[in-house]
């Protein structure tokens, strides 16, 4: 399946010059959403993954589908604020602004091995900063897979070492 005719650009959003990736008109499409899900399903069965880690809002959309069919757990990656016990944090920068991202201290086993899931890499900021939450928990991280790369913001540089799938490239 052609992935990639299915995702619609949105020229100038959220800011002037950025070239918006939305992802709505892949999940809307029962055949595209499923398709996308069985491939990153694929992935995480070839790295061993035991636990899909997904940052908010849409690594959920990617993440929980392949949790479930896999049968193992979600950890959800949050904005402050929105996880109610103790949690890390780590700062981090987006391609259009600047965050914090956090975890409960207890989502990840030491020697958990997992992997991220995500809509888009763009700068890899968010990604790499996902990594050092899941590392200060003591956490392997095994791969990352995203529907979506932004090849010329050059994130699979910043992250590194770390095995990168990604279904469709711009
Ligand atoms: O590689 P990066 O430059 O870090 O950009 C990619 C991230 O940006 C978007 O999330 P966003 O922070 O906009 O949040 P959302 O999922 O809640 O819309 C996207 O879903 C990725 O998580
Ligand atoms: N260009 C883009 N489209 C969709 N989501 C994004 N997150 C960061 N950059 C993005």
């Amino acid at each position: 399946m052609d992935l990639k005719q299915y995702v619609t650009t949105v020229e100038n959003w959220p800011k002037e010059g950025i070239s918006f990736k939305d992802i709505t008109t892949i999940m809307d499409n029962g055949q595209a959403y499923k398709y996308a899900t069985d491939q990153i399903v694929t992935y995480a069965k070839e790295l061993g993954a035991e636990i899909i880690v997904g940052p908010e809002a849409r690594g959920f959309i990617i993440g929980c589908p392949v949790a479930y069919a896999l049968e193992i757990g979600f950890a959800p990656v949050r904005k402050p604020g929105k996880l109610p016990r103790e949690v890390v944090s780590v700062d981090y920068g987006l391609e259009y602004g600047k965050d914090t991202l956090t975890m409960h201290c207890d989502a990840i086993k030491p020697g958990q091995k997992v992997m991220i899931c995500d809509d888009l890499l763009a700068t890899g900021g968010t990604v790499e900063a996902t990594i050092r939450l899941i590392e200060q928990l003591g956490g392997t991280v095994v791969g990352c897979a995203f529907l979506i790369e932004l090849s010329e913001l050059s994130g699979r540089e910043k992250i590194g070492n770390y095995p990168i799938k990604a279904l469709i490239q711009y």
